[in-house]
């Protein structure tokens, strides 16, 4: 049996009702056990959803929970924090006592509270797996994207972008690639440049004549197709979606913005590169102005467990 487990992240953002609609119109899945983390004493309106499809049991941590075996869902009801959950789920997946994870939104002022120093699920997941670097990666429909920077203020973005940071993201791009179907596998890897017109030949900006030269070389050397730098404003052009097989950001909103504005709420999974067990989770954010108003879609959620299943039967 695989083991998944899901967080629901912020007890005030929309987590648990992603969750449990998701896992209701998902229902039990052949081979798969689900544990799920979400806070004691809630109220039991998602629980009754869950319930419809699934024979539950309640326990109160990770430890015990591992221990249970059989067609159950097991459900965690904790007193700890949300950031927690996602630590110690993490390390359960990387000393290999569970197969994946599929996180539901969680606020960096969450993991703030918590007491962790980390800004998101990346870097609580970078820091538990010991690993230099970890990309965000986004599934989508229509496209997908690897961001070379993450969770950094636009006035670092220039500083920190280099050569080597964005051989790195495609490292992890080529990783995306060829876990597409074949067709979309043959498409080169589309990066994008960072200046208005991607530089214009260095009227506008270096970066692209300092990184693109030298990536062009080590993409050759390591067999990955590329193209690049490509216009920024013009990239994401629907009729360019089937020319890429992955897109390479160079930071957060140049990727995040279009691929959100397409996919909305309705597809889109989040999957961490670059540690070694499979983490994927939703592409928008805990929504706590629909919070307990029963308006949030779970697609995203239902994509992210999906996404969990299909990623741990290839690594297992
Ligand atoms: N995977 C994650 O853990 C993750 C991802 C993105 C953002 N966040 C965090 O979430 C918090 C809020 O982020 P934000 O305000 O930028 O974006 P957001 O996605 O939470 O909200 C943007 C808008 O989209 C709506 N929305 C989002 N998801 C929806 C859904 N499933 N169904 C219906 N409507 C939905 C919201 O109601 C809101 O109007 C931040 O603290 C951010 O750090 C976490
Ligand atoms: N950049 C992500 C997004 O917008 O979907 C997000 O903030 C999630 O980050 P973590 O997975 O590191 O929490």
């Amino acid at each position: 049996m695989l083991k998944v487990v899901l967080t629901t992240g912020d007890h005030d953002g929309i987590g648990l009702e992603v969750t449990a609609k998701a896992l209701h119109k998902m229902g039990p899945q052949k081979g798969v056990q689900f544990f799920l983390w979400r806070k004691d004493g809630i109220s039991s309106k998602y629980l009754k959803l869950i319930d419809q499809k699934f024979t539950r049991i309640t326990v109160d941590d990770l430890e015990e929970a591992l221990k249970i075996e059989g067609p159950y869902l097991v459900d965690i009801a904790s007193d700890l924090t949300p950031a927690h959950w996602v630590e110690q789920t993490a390390k359960a997946c990387f000393q290999k006592k569970v197969d994946a994870m599929a996180t539901a939104p969680l606020s960096k002022t969450s993991i703030k509270e918590a007491g962790f120093k980390d800004l998101g699920h990346t870097d609580i997941l970078k820091r538990v797996s010991k690993v230099k670097s970890v990309h965000m990666g986004f599934i989508g429909d229509h496209f997908n994207v690897v961001l070379a920077t993450g969770h950094l203020p636009i006035a670092q973005v220039t500083k920190h972008l280099s050569f080597s940071v964005v051989a790195e993201a495609l490292l992890h791009a080529n990783q995306v690639r060829k876990s597409l179907p074949p067709a979309q596998q043959k498409k080169p890897i589309g990066i994008l440049g960072l200046n208005p017109h991607a530089g214009e030949n260095g009227l506008i900006g270096q970066e692209e004549l300092l990184i693109f030269p030298n990536l062009k070389s080590f993409a050759k050397e390591h067999k990955i197709p590329i193209e690049g730098p490509l216009v920024p404003d013009a990239a994401f052009f629907p009729e360019n979606w089937k020319k890429y097989s992955v897109y390479v950001a160079l930071y957060h909103d140049q990727g995040l913005i279009p691929f959100k504005m397409i996919h909305g709420q309705d597809s889109g999974v989040h999957i961490s590169l670059g540690i070694p067990f499979v983490r994927t989770s939703v592409d928008h954010g805990t929504a706590k102005d629909i919070f307990g108003k029963n308006k949030a879609n779970p697609s995203s959620m239902l994509d992210a467990i999906r996404w969990a299943i299909k990623l741990a039967r290839q690594h297992s």
